[in-house]
């Protein structure tokens, strides 16, 4: 499976309008306060897939961690390094460029064109809001993809599921009973923190939820 050019269009177009409520202003809170039970200091080299220009790759890298990622955007790559105050090299792969610098490589392009060769070892995955930018259609080949180009790495997944009658995605609601169809046979599946955002989210309140369910899990290989 490839991204299809109108799926492609509609990221950068979010992208280019600024319109990337998604992104945070920091680090994810539950990053910092849930880290040890998800394994954040045991791991070496992590992959983060559709990353954004997110600050946890900042925050995992001040940790003294490898950070190989992946995202569509170029322009959000840019301010990515722009942002961790690195000068990156670049160089092109078979669906894009990738930017490296230190600790930190991006292959800019589709995710589903990566392979096991271009990721290389990692023993930590993270997965914020990636799993959930797609459509129910995609995530099957998504969450497939992922384990094969990760070898299966255990994984630290952030998901929202709400009433998906009240709202279109993206984000697109993900339910456990999802999550254990993707990954409960490949993986020990733990919910180790849940809550309702609703009240900390006023955008999804005028967007019509009625709640808003953010799930920390952990992903084990120990099954
Ligand atoms: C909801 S955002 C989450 C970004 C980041 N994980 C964060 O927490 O801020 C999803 C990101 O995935 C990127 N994306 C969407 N489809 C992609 C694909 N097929 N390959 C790579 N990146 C993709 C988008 O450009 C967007 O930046």
């Amino acid at each position: 499976m490839t991204m299809s050019q109108h799926e492609q269009e509609w990221w950068h177009e979010r992208w280019q309008q600024n319109q990337i409520g998604f992104h945070l202003p920091d680090v994810h809170p539950w990053l910092k306060k849930y880290g040890a039970e998800v394994g954040i200091h045991q791991a070496e080299r992590v992959f983060v897939p559709l990353c954004g220009k997110t600050h946890d790759i900042g925050f995992f890298l001040s940790l003294g961690m490898e950070v190989v990622a992946n995202e569509l955007n170029e322009m959000a790559i840019q301010s990515l390094f722009e942002q961790l105050d690195l000068d990156p090299v670049k160089s092109p792969w078979k669906a894009g460029t990738i930017y490296q610098a230190g600790s930190l490589t991006v292959y800019v392009g589709d995710f589903f064109e990566l392979t096991h060769g271009d990721v290389g070892s990692v023993d930590w995955v993270y997965d914020r809001a990636a799993v959930i930018a797609l459509p129910e259609t995609m995530r099957s080949a998504y969450a497939k993809q992922l384990m094969a180009i990760t070898d299966k790495a255990a994984q630290c997944l952030i998901t929202l599921d709400y009433d998906q009658n009240e709202m279109d995605g993206p984000p697109f609601s993900v339910m456990a009973e999802e999550i254990n169809n993707h990954y409960a046979d490949d993986f020990k599946v733990a919910v180790i923190h849940e809550r309702d955002i609703l009240e900390d989210e006023p955008n999804f309140k005028q967007r019509g939820l009625s709640r808003l369910n953010q799930a920390l899990y952990l992903l084990s290989c120990e099954l």
